[in-house]
């Protein structure tokens, strides 16, 4: 599912080189849930912005559900993003004057033609709500929902395309540890129920406990990557 050789990933500073990733070598099995953790600034959101095709700038390779990231064009790399990931991040990014439907067909608003049809998507929408155990909330405004609601919408608009790999950047570090715990019980029933591969990235050891394998970054290295029991 991901194969990452070697890959590195440096930024410039005037005359400076900063490396922020120093030769990553790892592979993710389909059907995997796995936790990237490491101290802030090791390099953790850049490795799963380069797994996501958000940063294409890097050095070695990244393969994805068999594609080489760096041959893909920008469009070919843009319906990847769109089709194949699914993304959540800390801050949830929902747009608040939409209601939870509207947030979550958000991602087809961007495509243009070719689209599914609106009766369709709307209902995909719906679907993707359901999962997330969100039915009947479909018309709330998002400043009306609770911190996890708030989350869950936005794993159902990274649901909302079945894609088959889920990138979570910190998903639970804007909400209490109840809250975080039934986020991650969440993913994990996504991952065993619907075999959804998903990488999260976390500080939170409760939160990477619910992992069965758990990567750890340390100045752009990784260090250690172990499999436990959940
Ligand atoms: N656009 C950028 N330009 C320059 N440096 C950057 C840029 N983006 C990230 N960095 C630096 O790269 C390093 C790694 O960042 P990254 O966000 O991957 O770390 P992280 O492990 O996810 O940290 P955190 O846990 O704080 O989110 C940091 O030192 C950061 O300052």
């Amino acid at each position: 599912m991901i194969r990452l050789e070697s890959l590195t990933k440096s930024y410039r500073d005037g005359g400076n080189r900063f490396d922020v990733l120093r030769g990553v070598s790892l592979g993710v099995e389909e059907g995997e849930l796995v936790a990237v953790m490491g101290a802030s600034g090791s390099g953790k959101s850049t490795l799963l912005n380069v797994i996501g095709g958000l940063d294409r700038d890097y050095g070695g390779s990244a393969e994805v559900l068999g594609r080489d990231l760096s041959k893909l064009g920008d469009r070919e790399l843009s319906r990847y993003r769109n089709e194949s990931v699914g993304f959540v991040f800390q801050s949830f990014n929902l747009v608040p004057p939409l209601t939870v439907l509207q947030n979550v067909l958000l991602p087809g608003y961007f495509e243009g033609g070719g689209g599914q049809p609106a009766a369709a998507a709307r209902s995909s929408a719906r679907d993707a709500l359901a999962r997330v155990g969100l039915a009947g909330k479909e018309g709330r405004l998002p400043a009306r929902l609770s911190g996890g609601e708030r989350q869950r919408v936005a794993l159902a608009r990274a649901l909302f395309r079945r894609p088959r790999l889920v990138l979570a950047d910190e998903p639970t570090g804007s909400l209490d540890a109840q809250t975080a715990r039934d986020v991650i019980d969440l993913l994990v029933e996504l991952n065993v129920k619907e075999r959804l591969t998903v990488v999260v990235v976390t500080h939170d050891e409760q939160v990477a406990s619910r992992a069965r394998r758990i990567l750890r970054l340390k100045d752009g290295l990784l260090v250690d990557d172990r499999e436990h029991a959940r």
